[in-house]
């Protein structure tokens, strides 16, 4: 392991870096137009599950285990027959050219720097071919947004995915449509309106063909008709594997029962997460969901999770819960928005070592151990 007051001198060197999440979230705010900044600050209605996901980390706490060898951290993790080597993963987030011009090809890039899987989303300002190419050895997986409206358009991203080198399917199932979202209609800011998520449509051959004609508004019309998916059921995911081998995982998955469909419906892997409040708001905070859909899955599947993880700590509460793997929402796109390719990596780099501390003083040294640590609620 490398020397820690080595590293800690280091990193303070680094100044025009901050060091929490705060901070980032602030220099964002400076430096993104106002609207943009509201669209992805805000969460849904009145927030209370947006400030619940982080304030409900604070009522789990470690009990750590002592008098283990922890020289050596591994925090490498198997997933779907792969090795990656660390439990993160970057949340898809669409439109990400409203942080910075690059937008998903400098996260890609950063992303394929440290291995860690880029979840793709079918609302990327870039296309998933454009962002294969920057980041050719960087593991990426496929987010869709299930198309009712045309239901072979779906089908379409996924072989695009499959040919491009994707390794997952990521089917988010909260958002059938938009939540609440009252910051967004305070702004007037409509990010889909003004064409920021059309990468993956403009190269898409089933959604050119049903186009009316080429001009811009009626292009951005049929991607807002397509990204609403009321109509969605479990039948889709029932279609979707008849469609790709690719493994399939559900995000957005809150309750235990649903959980148990999953696994009848044969579903590879869920991601439990409430979209980081900004869907249906009042949910529970997604860290308190994910015990009872541990239980539910009983080990026959993986689960992942998300929303609200700002620290070390928070990923290895999440983990020590039983979650595979993590994923990172918020504070990847503020390092996008303040410094690119270079803070999408400096987030995740200070991440990644704040949890290998974390681990450490938690007596694991392995990650496949981390269930050694005891962890309880309301001390
Ligand atoms: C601006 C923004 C855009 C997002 N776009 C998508 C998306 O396109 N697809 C998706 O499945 N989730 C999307 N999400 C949700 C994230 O994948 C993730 O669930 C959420 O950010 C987790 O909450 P946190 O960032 O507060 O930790 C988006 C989130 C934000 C903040
Ligand atoms: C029908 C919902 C579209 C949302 C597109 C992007 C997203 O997921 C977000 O949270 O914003």
């Amino acid at each position: 392991m490398q020397n820690r007051d080595k590293l800690i001198q280091d990193i303070s060197q680094q100044e025009e870096f901050p060091f929490r999440f705060e901070d980032w979230e602030q220099k964002a705010k400076e430096t993104m137009e106002e609207g943009a900044f509201a669209y992805v600050y805000h969460g849904a209605g009145s927030e209370e599950t947006y400030y619940r996901n982080q304030s409900a980390f604070k009522k789990w706490a470690l009990i750590p285990r002592m008098l283990r060898d922890v020289s050596q951290i591994d925090m490498s993790i198997h997933l779907f027959g792969k090795k990656y080597t660390t439990p993160f993963l970057l949340a898809p987030i669409g439109m990400q050219k409203l942080a910075n011009g690059e937008g998903e090809l400098a996260t890609a890039k950063a992303a394929e720097s440290l291995d860690i899987p880029f979840i793709v989303s079918t609302v990327s300002s870039y296309s998933m071919e454009a962002i294969a190419n920057v980041a050719p050895k960087g593991p990426k997986w496929f987010q869709l947004y299930w198309s009712s409206h045309n239901t072979e358009l779906s089908f379409s991203m996924v072989e695009r995915a499959e040919n491009a080198g994707y390794e997952a399917i990521v089917l988010t199932v909260d958002t059938v449509m938009a939540g609440w979202r009252i910051g967004d209609m305070k702004s007037k800011f409509s990010p889909l309106s003004l064409g920021y998520g059309k990468g993956n449509y403009m190269e898409d051959p089933i959604f050119l063909d049903n186009l009316e004609n080429h001009e811009e508004e009626t292009i951005l019309e049929s991607i807002l008709d397509n990204i609403q998916h009321p109509g969605l059921t479990w039948d889709a995911i029932a279609q979707l594997k008849k469609r790709t081998k690719l493994p399939i995982l559900i995000k957005g998955i809150l309750h235990p029962e649903d959980a148990k469909l999953a696994l009848e419906y044969s579903v590879d892997g869920l991601i439990v997460s409430n979209h980081g409040g900004r869907q249906l708001d009042g949910v529970i905070a997604s860290i308190d969901a994910l015990p009872e859909v541990i239980k539910a899955v009983d080990g026959k599947i993986p689960v992942l999770f998300d929303s609200g993880v700002r620290q070390g700590i928070d990923a290895v509460k999440a983990l020590a819960l039983g979650a595979k793997a993590v994923l990172i929402g918020r504070p990847y796109y503020y390092g996008l928005a303040v410094h690119g390719e270079k803070g999408v990596r400096n987030v995740m780099e200070r991440l990644i070592q704040e949890t290998e501390v974390t681990l450490a003083l938690s007596g694991i040294s392995q990650l496949s151990d981390v269930s050694n640590i005891a962890i309880k609620k309301d001390l």
